[in-house]
């Protein structure tokens, strides 16, 4: 069988996009995986498919599975993409474009110098609904955010990690370090990613507090590892320094692969988000 893909990338966080109103296409989790092998494969952190929606007010359904073959919620980098694969396939016409997700409708604007903006919705924050399994654990109240004290095990030896927890449609734990390149992403990412209280696993972000509109982050993406840039977790993250009266929005926040602008007026407020949206080539692959 013989599948046409392209390959894209936000910020260097990057996507095999597949054309599924074109195309029949019913893969199985091995083939998602074998696609984003970065040897074997094509390679990239997340696969989206672009569908016929089932709701007769939007102009498309997107959906998302991780380098490991899982289907996920929402992906702000890869909904960038998205409305940027659709116009310029020729799939759509519109501007502003609506799409359907697994967690509800998002809005989608391509901007005249080539960048997407993508209304991200309301930020979660309800412990219940991230999911996050809090009994037992001690918090601090900052600003309006709860700080929860996450027990790591590093190899027999306990850790406390002061994290937030927030969910843009997938889940984010976010902690603040002193110098993100210095930061324990590899070492800490999968314990947090694949914690007991984290029934759904997470994913983890480090950022690091420019001043009060800039921030660096790196995440440790659930199913995907470490990724170049990863826009729901500069949403969960630019809220979560907004909550804790760190920042103030709009915040520009510099990932490894690029910049991305996050704005977030407060509670009852949507998060706005804006960033490139990049085709690298098209091609076809043997399956
Ligand atoms: N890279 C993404 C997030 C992709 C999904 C995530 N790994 C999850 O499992 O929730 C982004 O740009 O938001």
């Amino acid at each position: 069988m013989k599948l046409k893909f392209t390959k894209m990338h936000g910020a260097g966080n990057d996507f095999i996009v597949l054309n599924a109103i074109d195309q029949v296409i019913n893969l199985t989790r091995e083939q998602y995986r074998f696609l984003a092998d970065r040897r074997y494969g094509i390679g990239a952190d997340q696969i989206l498919l672009v569908e016929k929606p089932d709701n007769p007010e939007v102009d498309f359904k997107y959906r998302i599975f991780n380098s490991d073959g899982g289907e996920v919620e929402q992906c702000g980098n890869g909904a960038r993409a998205f409305a940027k694969f659709v116009t310029e396939s020729g799939l759509s016409r519109q501007n502003p474009i609506k799409v359907e997700t697994r967690v509800g409708i998002i809005e989608l604007h391509l901007e005249k110098d080539g960048s997407v903006t993508v209304d991200m919705g309301n930020p979660v924050f309800e412990t219940s609904r991230i999911p996050f399994l809090t009994k037992g654990l001690t918090s601090d109240e900052i600003g309006s955010d709860t700080i929860w004290n996450l027990i790591l095990d590093t190899g027999g030896i306990k850790k406390s990690i002061p994290i937030s927890v927030v969910s843009m449609g997938n889940p984010h734990a976010v902690q603040i370090v002193d110098d993100v390149n210095r930061a324990a992403v590899a070492e800490e990412g999968p314990l947090i990613e694949n914690h007991e209280r984290f029934p759904e696993r997470v994913n983890a972000g480090f950022m690091e507090i420019q001043d009060r509109h800039s921030i660096k982050l790196r995440v440790y993406e659930r199913g995907a590892a470490e990724t170049l840039a990863c826009g729901t977790g500069a949403c969960a993250a630019v809220v979560s320094g907004i909550r804790r009266k760190l920042l103030d929005s709009p915040v520009t926040v510099k990932a490894r692969g690029g910049e991305l602008k996050i704005a977030w007026e407060g509670e009852g407020h949507n998060v706005i988000m804006s960033g490139p949206a990049i085709i690298v080539f098209n091609g076809e692959i043997n399956l």
